[in-house]
């Protein structure tokens, strides 16, 4: 029998506004245990949330993003349940009206694009966090409690775990694209739990799914879903029933355990939030939201495409993070031709951003300093050759290429008789090498012109010294 898995995804992230959604505190990363807590977010008795605008705005700029409806009427409800990271005893989240319902993003998988569709985007807030100590006890941390979050649904669209990493790799993009969430899934500010039944091959009806949580990168989602399809395939092979369950991810067994059977589930009991009023938003409000939602990575994607004449391949790279594709238009913009910042963008910038642990928002180079490089490779007086040892000495020391080449001498020879005075030598010094040669080695042309590079450290003007080389050796 063959199957095909059903996947849908929750995913919460964590909103960059800088106060919490229902207090005054702040959201801040790493700070000490607790210092970022008040009366509202410990849960105190008697007080009373009040909400954070820029929560709400924040989230309609994602819906619109993900092509959803927004509630110009919605409200929030209490999630009852019980554990120490929560001191109120509820969270308060939205339920059967939420702020954002019925969108789409679109994922390109093995050349296909196919929408995946987005049931509803709700805002709530974060709970705090349990630090085990491995001791007999276990530390809470409230900072987080309160921090606002989205969650986004998706519809159970998704047939593979490959499809499901590019699903939340296009959502971290988008939600990046925005400002509304820093995409941290290390740190824990972007969160997936993953939702996979199996059924056989052209069967209509879903299977019972399981929800796999704690996966916290975007490999962790492709190797959790694929640990899960084959254990449920394996359950069903063997005349058992998948059972709907809660599982835990354990990236270092790379198997996903039971944490919560159906019986254990929590029975929310949710009920709208007294303590808040209905959210009504103003379509005004919606559309001057709207008017502020710069380019989206798929236009920006196409427009590379047809305005730069660049690949597919090149424009998905480049439009994967905002920062690098205006790194990129910028070079462009101060003279680089379109394909060759490409270029060096996708190699050697990115791995001396690697190298150097930076990401490009601190990437010491700026972009038309690279439109200067290339300037000198157009015009010759540098080798491309050359140009790598250019390009790193601008990124480590922040000077133009022009200076770097007067400094370090590293303009390219172009003059024929200089060069030719090198190869006459080089041929005297080898005449076994040019006897093979002429007798049909060929590939001894290679060893030629790597000697004429060495004894000018690298400067002879490559093209010239092939010429140059095929003349002496006929
Ligand atoms: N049979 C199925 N197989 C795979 N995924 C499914 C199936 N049925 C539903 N899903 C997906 O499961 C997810 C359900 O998430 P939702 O937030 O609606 O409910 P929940 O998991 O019950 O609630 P909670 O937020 O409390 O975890 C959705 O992403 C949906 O697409
Ligand atoms: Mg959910
Ligand atoms: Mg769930």
């Amino acid at each position: 029998m063959r199957y095909e898995a059903v996947i849908g995804l929750e995913v919460h992230a964590q909103m960059l506004t800088n106060t919490k959604i229902f207090c005054g505190c702040s959201t801040r990363f790493g700070s000490e245990p607790n210092t970022q807590t008040c009366p509202v977010c410990i849960g105190m008795p008697g007080v009373l949330p009040v909400l954070n605008k820029k929560a709400v705005e924040f989230a309609i700029k994602t819906g619109i993003a993900m092509n959803c409806k927004i509630s110009t009427y919605s409200r929030f409800a209490r999630k009852n349940y019980f554990y120490p990271d929560l001191p109120k005893g509820y969270q308060i989240s939205q339920y059967e009206l939420p702020i954002c319902q019925g969108g789409y993003i679109q994922i390109t998988v093995d050349g296909i694009t196919k929408k995946i569709g987005i049931t509803r985007i709700h805002m709530e807030e974060d709970a705090g966090k349990n630090i085990h100590t491995g001791g007999n006890f276990s530390l809470v941390d409230l900072n987080r409690a309160g921090v606002p979050l989205m969650e986004i649904v998706s519809e159970p669209d998704i047939r593979s775990p490959k499809e499901a990493s590019e699903y939340m790799k296009k959502l971290r993009t988008i939600l990046r694209y925005l400002g509304v969430c820093d995409g941290n899934m290390e740190q824990g500010s972007l969160r997936c739990d993953a939702n996979v039944s199996i059924r056989p091959v052209g069967q209509k009806e879903y299977g019972t799914r399981t929800e796999v949580k704690n996966i916290n990168s975007f490999k962790f989602v492709e190797k959790a879903l694929e640990y899960e399809i084959k254990r449920q395939i394996m359950v069903v092979e063997q005349g058992g029933k998948v059972i709907q369950e809660t599982r835990l991810w354990d990236s270092n067994k790379g198997i996903t355990e039971s944490m919560r059977g159906k019986e254990e589930a929590h029975d929310y009991r949710y009920f709208p939030e007294p303590d808040l009023v209905p959210i009504i938003v103003n379509p005004d409000w919606i559309e001057q939201i709207r008017a502020e939602i710069l380019e989206l990575p798929d236009v920006k994607r196409q427009r590379f495409v047809s305005e730069y004449d660049i690949p597919e391949y090149d424009a998905d790279f480049l439009t994967f993070e905002r920062a690098i594709a205006e790194w990129f238009e910028c070079a462009v913009k101060t003279g680089g031709q379109p394909k060759a910042v490409s270029n060096w963008i996708m190699g050697e910038l990115m791995r001396m951003l690697n190298e150097e642990g930076k990401s490009i928002e601190e990437c010491p180079l700026k972009p038309e300093q690279l439109a200067g490089m290339l300037k000198l490779i157009d015009n010759g007086t540098i080798s491309g050759k050359i140009a790598k040892t250019v390009f790193e000495e601008m990124f480590k020391s922040g000077k133009d290429a022009d200076t770097i080449v007067k400094e370090k001498g590293l303009v390219q020879i172009s003059d024929n008789r200089e060069i030719e005075n090198i190869i006459d030598e080089i041929l005297a010094r080898n005449q076994k090498e040019v006897e093979r040669y002429r007798t049909g080695d060929e590939k001894l042309m290679g060893f030629f012109v790597g000697q004429v590079m060495k004894a000018t450290r690298g400067k002879a003007n490559p093209q010239i010294v092939n010429e140059l080389l095929r003349k002496k050796m006929r």
